[in-house]
């Protein structure tokens, strides 16, 4: 199966190309030309599976006989033999109909783990097969670095360069990637927000010399493969709750926009999905979007939820493809006008498309502490701030449809953001035993101005300099 960009005007690639490509070359984003759909009788027969069966199924579809099947069934096992918890993403029942499907059992204590490890592997497997190396960059508001750091960490195909917001991100996130000891692994602050690290990405990208030459890949949600590892624990959770017999909905934490497309793929492969609904921060671009059809950028506020501090959400691009009947000449157009203007105006007929599955809520600083002091009070669940963004998304769901399951995503461990979750809840946080002495670790990181230039020289002679150690 060939995937094609939002754009429209780069080359249809393979599961596996895509996946090495990160970007499309026309600065675009990669989808499937078709997806696989399940039939309600296979969907069903996911119920009582191990996750990592259930990820065999979706993500071999997915990857359609690109990756073989025995070698991905391996790569999967390992994968998720690094989550502490034997379910992976466990479901946790809150309240009436209202559950949180925990995604933090990771090594890293974010979602972002389970498509990660899977992804680290994937990657591996297909430079290894093809005798090449790979320099890998992302950007980061705290979450995807530390479990991409990890993912990656001593492989020897590839470099890896992590661009973070300087003094943006919290202690533990920052730590989780200034501490480790691999010389492949290279973590830059960036004088900006997280926006600028992701608009520093793309140029990187899109400045085909310099990518060609370093073979540059991508592991941010513009990643298809990152969607596609995502879209199984949908499956898992819904089929838990009575999936494809009755339909369940999601309440997600967003910021780049890649967690709840993974829901709204999921529903396009047959899954029964009443709502999505997205939860956002103060930075609301995307609940004020749903609301008047114009996507427009305003400054960016640090928030206790510092992972979804984003105006730029790149995984929006893919749903416009979608809602514009696969415009790539449409797409281009917006993100023309969003480039020139920071803004712009969906039309009414891709708006309505957009509205028949999302709906979006914002929550200010003091509903999101007042969401964890409830839940822990009520339910003695600690939430941390993305996740509590999550529940209270949930719960205006459960008002207007108390019949239908609510399912919250929890994004991240309350341990990664310990001061935010104890004034909240009075409770502090313990992080977990492989990362109990993760304070007292050195840390080790290179500070940036937000310039394209600077940080095309740094990576090049960074990457030649491991390269040739390596020869
Ligand atoms: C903890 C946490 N929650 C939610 C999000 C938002 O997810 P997405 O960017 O896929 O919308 C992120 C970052 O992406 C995150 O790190
Ligand atoms: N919240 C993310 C931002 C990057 O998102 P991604 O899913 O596109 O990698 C983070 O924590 O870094």
């Amino acid at each position: 199966m060939l995937h094609i960009s939002t754009r429209g005007e780069a080359p249809s690639l393979s599961f596996a190309d895509a996946l090495l490509a990160g970007l499309a070359r026309d600065g675009g984003l990669y989808l499937p030309q078709a997806l696989p759909r399940f039939s309600a009788q296979e969907i069903a027969g996911f119920a009582g599976k191990p996750y990592a069966e259930v990820a065999e199924r979706v993500v071999g579809a997915l990857a359609d006989g690109d990756i073989a099947a025995d070698a991905l069934k391996a790569m999967i096992g390992e994968a998720y033999g690094t989550f502490r918890h034997p379910a992976v993403c466990p479901l946790i029942q809150l309240g009436d109909n209202l559950f949180s499907l925990e995604l933090f059992h990771g090594p890293t204590l974010a979602f972002k783990d389970v498509a990660m490890q899977l992804l680290g592997r994937l990657m591996d497997h297909v430079l290894a097969q093809r005798g090449e190396r790979a320099t890998i960059v992302g950007a980061t508001s705290g979450d995807t670095g530390g479990a991409a750091i990890d993912a990656f960490k001593g492989l020897e195909r590839v470099d890896v360069f992590i661009l973070y917001p300087h003094g943006r991100v919290s202690d533990v996130q920052r730590r989780q990637m200034t501490t480790v000891e691999a010389d492949n692994v290279h973590a830059i602050a960036v004088e900006g927000t997280f926006d600028d690290c992701q608009n520093l990405v793309k140029a990187l990208f899109n400045h085909h010399a310099f990518r060609d030459e370093l073979r540059l890949s991508g592991v941010n949600s513009i990643n298809w493969a990152r969607i596609a590892a995502q879209v199984v624990y949908y499956f898992t959770a819904a089929v838990a709750l009575g999936a494809p017999h009755r339909p369940v909905s999601f309440a997600v934490p967003t910021g780049n926009f890649g967690d709840i497309l993974a829901g709204w793929i999921a529903k396009q492969m047959g899954l029964p999905i009443g709502r999505l609904m997205v939860g956002t921060n103060s930075n609301d671009i995307l609940a004020r979007t749903l609301e008047t059809g114009v996507y427009e950028m305003r400054g960016v506020a640090a928030t206790t939820s510092p992972s979804m501090d984003i105006q730029i959400s790149s995984n929006f691009e893919r749903l416009l493809f979608e809602a514009h009947g696969r415009d790539g000449a449409a797409v281009r157009r917006l993100m023309q006008s969003l480039a020139q203007s920071g803004r712009f105006e969906i039309a009414a007929e891709p708006l309505a498309r957009i509205r028949a599955d999302f709906h979006a809520v914002a929550q200010d600083e003091a509903s999101i502490a007042a969401e964890i002091g409830t839940t822990w009070r009520e339910a003695g669940y600690l939430l941390d701030p993305h996740s509590a963004i999550g529940v209270a998304a949930a719960r205006k769901l459960l008002a207007s449809d108390p019949a239908t399951p609510a399912v919250a995503l929890g994004t991240a461990h309350p341990a990664k953001f310990p001061a935010a979750v104890a004034a909240a809840s009075g409770v502090t946080p313990a992080l977990p035993e492989h990362l109990a002495d993760l304070m007292e670790r050195e840390e080790r990181f290179s500070l940036l101005p937000n310039d394209q230039g600077k940080l095309e020289r740094f990576i090049a002679e960074r990457a030649r300099a491991v390269r040739s150690a390596a020869a």
